[in-house]
């Protein structure tokens, strides 16, 4: 359903600049989308006129297919349900206090002191700010910034949320935490859309991607396809995505299977040829493509069965009924995941659970959870990129629990059973506390 869409815009600086050109794009609802270009491209004034701060000077903004309109009123209504966070904070913070900043706009949008209040000591506690609420932003760390100036758009409960350069100076460590937040913010339904020149972060974070040169968009599609035209990032001055250009270096040299495209490490790692080959000696009439049996594993090394047969395919047949075979990969021992669901937790339950399921390592996604672990001393080894984190995990064997809550958990589930799927390796997947 789309729910913002450009017909044909043009905008032109009043120094003659013109910074958008025939510019057509559709933003459905619910979904991530990324703006990729080099400085000077067109991002931020094509954010600025999707919000009503600009007037195009041709074409129009549809939103929820309705023109915008530009009297005050129409605006205000625009501007409360299309959020823009600059990319300096400075540009966007200004009250005394960070309390008082968040609970501008609310105040603004005329709610009552007891409701302002309200919204605001909700959105700092879930932007993790809630201890620094009375401090002059001045006193904050440019992370902690970024963080005020994205509270002060949520509290006013956009339909929309577009970021310009969310990550710019935000360490590692902070930028994976933002990365957390906005896609949790996602599962609530939230469109975001955000604007980067990093080519990594488009293609591994968003659903849909705008390819942005000299004003226009010149590219677009699902990351893979969006960013692997060589012309398109040429023309844009970019390069590849490195997962991309990893792959195709690995598919050009044969060490790849050729499936679809890795967006992350596990899956990077699962698109490499296992290197289970093997010499062996064949019987005359075996063909290139035969599957071989080539005998049995037991004990702890068979999964399925206590006796499991080891299957292998032949890739070369050499003289003297020699054979380089592969094995087949069914039967590789992963760990498991399982999920815990905190919107349900009960801490005695919580820890009977965990005792009988033998877990090594945990992980929280989700401000929720990561608090109700701080709480009661659940001790967290993974709190960023933790699915990725939890699937390389139980890939060595490990068995992972990951903490979350909302509509992240059928995700995160959802996530782990496509990788299992796409792999054909068999990792142990599912909710502790759900009643199937
Ligand atoms: N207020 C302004 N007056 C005149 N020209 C402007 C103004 N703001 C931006 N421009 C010009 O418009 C073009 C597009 O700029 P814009 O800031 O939209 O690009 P961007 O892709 O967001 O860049 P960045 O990544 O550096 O933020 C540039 O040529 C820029 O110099």
């Amino acid at each position: 359903m789309s729910i913002l869409e450009t017909k044909n815009l043009k905008y032109t600086y009043p120094d003659g600049t013109t910074a958008i050109n025939n510019v057509d794009i559709e933003i459905n609802k619910g979904k991530k989308i990324a703006f990729v270009g080099r400085n000077g491209s067109g991002k931020s004034t094509l954010f600025l006129l999707l919000n009503g701060t600009l007037e195009p000077d041709e074409g129009e903004i549809l939103y929820h297919n309705e023109p915008i309109k530009y009297d005050s009123k129409s605006l205000r209504e625009i501007r409360k349900n299309v959020g823009i966070v600059f990319q300096n904070p400075d540009d966007q913070i200004f009250a005394p206090t960070i309390y008082q900043d968040v609970g501008f706009g609310p105040t603004n949008l005329g709610y009552s002191k007891d409701e302002v209040d309200e919204v605001v000591n909700n959105t700092l506690e879930y932007m993790g700010l809630k201890h620094l609420k009375d401090k002059p932003p001045h006193h904050l760390s440019g992370g902690q910034k970024k963080r005020v100036a994205i509270a002060g758009v949520v509290a006013m409960d956009p339909e929309v949320v577009i970021l310009d350069e969310p990550l710019s100076n935000l360490d590692p460590v902070g930028a994976d935490e933002l990365l957390d937040l906005l896609n949790e913010y996602n599962h609530f339904g939230k469109t975001i859309i955000i604007s980067t020149h990093n080519v990594d972060l488009a293609y591994q974070w968003a659903d849909y991607v705008y390819l942005m040169s000299n004003s226009e968009v010149i590219n677009e599609g699902t990351p893979d396809d969006a960013l692997s035209d060589s012309n398109a990032l040429k023309k844009a001055a970019l390069t590849q995505p490195t997962y991309l250009e990893i792959y195709h270096e690995l598919m050009i040299r044969g060490l790849a299977h050729n499936h679809r495209a890795p967006k992350d490490i596990p899956e990077l790692v699962d698109t490499l040829k296992p290197l289970d080959l093997m010499w062996v000696n064949v019987p005359p009439e075996t063909k290139v493509g035969d599957y071989l049996n080539l005998g049995v594993m037991y004990g702890e090394y068979a999964e399925h069965s206590p006796y499991e047969a080891v299957n292998a395919r032949v890739l070369h047949i050499h003289e003297n009924n020699m054979a380089i075979v592969e094995f087949d990969r069914h039967g590789f021992r992963a760990g498991g995941i399982m999920l815990y669901d905190m919107d349900k937790y009960e801490p005695d339950e919580f820890g009977e659970l965990i005792k009988d399921a033998d877990i090594e390592v945990i992980g929280a996604m989700g401000k929720k959870s990561k608090s109700i672990a701080e709480d009661e001393g659940i001790p967290l080894s993974i709190t960023t990129n933790v699915i990725d984190r939890s699937i390389l995990t139980a890939l060595c064997g490990k068995r992972c629990l990951i903490l979350t809550n909302g509509g992240m958990v059928d995700h995160a589930l959802k996530r782990i059973n496509d990788y299992a799927e796409n792999s054909g390796i068999e990792l142990h997947v599912g909710i502790l506390n759900r009643r199937y």
